[in-house]
């Protein structure tokens, strides 16, 4: 076959330029879908995809006639990525369409997916349910709630995840690989990958025993201990989130010194009428003082920073990259809250990222690994979240700091990260195994539940059976976007918040530095993001902190004081048992 390096680099040029309209197309007919569900609009979208699978199948077969064996590094590189497709591989048209639009479908159940209370009272995840999780401390409509959402979601998806399951088990339509999970750990370029978060998991784990132990005792006496097993679990509708995968809502609940003031500015948001937009200004503003690159035009005239009225959209927020070097959009349905000013911090992340590898060939535009493109964000937040910047963008008025706070800060940021790991670890645990085949259809929702029971120490808040599809409940599931890659951002972005915050000559813990105007970090952590998928991640991770290895240390030495004081306030009442309280077997 061809080994010629001049018909090779005509072929990457055609490449990159025809890729750039195809799946420029294929975004703005995504976005069309997904900023307006309807039939028309998702049956477009399905169409426009299969195009671009079969477009990406024609260009991966071009690519194989060449032998790449005498090129150089990058162009071995970006052979390989034209070649490796996943599921866009599928041969049989027919399959590929029916997986398209078993996933459009799951897409619409969830994003459509409402709570009644009665008759003709039924709310939305986005705004409505997601701030009763925040804000009520009614355990009986919590569980309502809880089972509402699962009932209107999950349930009425399990025959939809079965037909997309039967796509994914041997022989994987992901040509090249025995599953879709193993297409998905290919990422991660090394073949431990699975040991490697296992043993981050295992490492972290004592943290979060401590702040569940912490967090249980404190809820047993705000809701009796009569609704908490003997097991030792956290039923799973008390800790203010859908999912319970953050904890930071029951703040209130949770000061080690109520007396100081509160670090959840939400309230002093409001009363500064922030807009949606200003709260993505918020983040510009501090892309901008690190003299990284602002959000273009475009953002600001086509992105949908706010739930539009009279038509439904899918709300979990997400980044667009539109391929043509300038048209970048955020869709998010933006609520006045810190989480959101978080969420936005988040979304701009990815945005920040395109713009920086946007000059790069079209297969490298891509974090370094997934777990990159989630970390760059949260970064930032880490900054933004300290009562240092809170007070100085005029957030936390009346802010003193002491030791008391400094706590109180800790706690607020573990019930927002520590919480966060065993969910952010779960979630493809139960996804690799269900796409290896060992975990089959008919015990979908029992391998659920052990895994969240097992790791997360919590339990469900009524009995579930097979009937029942939980996993459908969290948007990641229907809409087939891989979860481990959070675990990993929530390990990387301690890692680069502490090499961030030497360059930026930070002195003290590390969980009271603030990377503002350090033109120093901006610049390091700019060369990192602009090199995209290029090389593999190791040299990028090389390139920011030095080390080549994913390491918890960073993220256990910011917490440390927290531990200490969890310790002493816990005591030996720690832990929870295996067994699955109130998981009922098939009725
Ligand atoms: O799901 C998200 C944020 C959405 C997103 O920005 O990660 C989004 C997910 C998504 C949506 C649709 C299609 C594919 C992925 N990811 C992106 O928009 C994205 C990611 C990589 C490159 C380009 C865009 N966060 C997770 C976990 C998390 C992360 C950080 C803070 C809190 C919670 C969650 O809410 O459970
Ligand atoms: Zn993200």
């Amino acid at each position: 076959n061809n080994s010629d390096v001049e018909e090779a680099s005509l072929f990457l040029e055609e490449y990159n330029n025809v890729s750039q309209t195809t799946f420029n197309r294929n975004m703005e007919a995504a976005w069309t879908f997904n900023t307006n569900i309807t039939n028309e609009n998702q049956k477009k979208m399905v169409e426009v995809q299969l195009e671009t699978d079969l477009w990406q199948q024609e260009m991966a077969n071009r690519a194989a006639a060449f032998n790449t064996s005498a090129f150089n590094a990058t162009m071995q590189r970006q052979f390989y990525k034209i070649k490796d497709i996943g599921t866009a591989a599928m041969t049989d048209h027919g399959k590929l369409q029916k997986l398209n639009e078993v996933l459009s479908d799951m897409e619409s159940i969830y994003s459509t997916g409402k709570v009644c209370f009665a008759e003709n009272d039924c709310k939305p995840l986005d705004p409505d349910i997601t701030r009763l999780f925040e804000t009520s401390r009614d355990e009986q409509k919590l569980r309502i709630a809880w089972k509402g959402w699962r009932d209107q979601t999950g349930r009425k998806m399990r025959d939809l995840y079965t037909t997309f399951h039967s796509f994914c088990v041997y022989p994987c339509v992901c040509v090249g690989y025995a599953d879709t999970g193993a297409y998905w750990r290919s990422w991660y370029e090394m073949d431990t990958f699975d040991q490697e978060v296992k043993r981050l998991f295992e490492q972290l784990k004592p943290l979060y025993e401590q702040l569940h132990a912490f967090v249980r005792q404190r809820l047993k006496k705000q809701y009796g201990a009569a609704i908490f097993p003997q097991t030792g679990h956290i039923p799973a509708h008390l800790l203010g989130n859908m999912w319970a995968q953050s904890w930071n809502s029951l703040q209130d609940l949770l000061m080690p010194f109520p007396s100081k003031p509160i670090l959840d500015v939400t309230e002093e948001m409001v009363k500064q009428k922030y807009t949606p937009r200003k709260i993505f200004e918020v983040s510009d503003d501090f892309f901008k003082s690190l003299g990284m690159i602002e959000m273009p035009f475009e953002f600001w005239n086509k992105s949908m920073l706010e739930r539009p009225a009279g038509r439904e959209v899918v709300c979990h927020a997400s980044a667009w990259d539109f391929y043509n070097g300038r048209d970048f959009r955020v869709k998010q349905c933006t609520d006045i809250t810190m989480d959101h000013l978080s969420t936005a911090h988040h979304e701009m992340g990815h945005i920040e990222y395109f713009l920086q590898y946007r000059n790069q060939p079209l297969v490298f535009r891509d974090g370094a690994n997934p777990g990159f493109h989630e970390a760059v964000g949260d970064v930032i937040s880490l900054s933004v979240e300290t009562p240092k910047h809170l007070n100085k963008i005029g957030l936390l008025p009346n802010y003193v700091e002491d030791n008391e706070t400094d706590i109180n800060f800790l706690m607020a940021m573990a019930l927002q990260k520590i919480a966060f790991l065993p969910f952010g670890y779960l979630i493809d645990q139960w996804r690799w195994s269900v796409f290896k085949g060992v975990t089959k259809a008919s015990d979908y929702n029992k391998a659920w539940w052990n895994l969240r029971c097992g790791l997360q120490g919590v339990s469900p808040p009524v009995p579930r059976s097979e009937e029942d599809f939980d996993p459908g409940a969290k948007y990641h599931i229907p809409g087939n976007t891989p979860y481990i890659r959070y675990f990993v951002s929530y390990v990387l972005q301690f890692q680069f918040h502490k090499a961030l915050c030497g360059i930026a000559g930070h002195n003290g813990p590390l969980h009271t530095c603030d990377i503002y105007n350090s033109s120093a970090a901006g610049q390091k952590l700019s060369a990192m993001l602009s090199k995209g998928s290029s090389q593999v991640w190791t040299e990028s991770l090389k390139e920011l902190t030095g080390q080549t290895t994913m390491s918890a240390q960073p993220l256990m030495d910011y917490f440390q004081p927290l531990l200490d004081y969890l310790r002493a306030a816990n005591g030996d009442e720690v832990g929870w048992s295996d067994d699955c309280p109130s998981f009922a077997d098939p009725l």
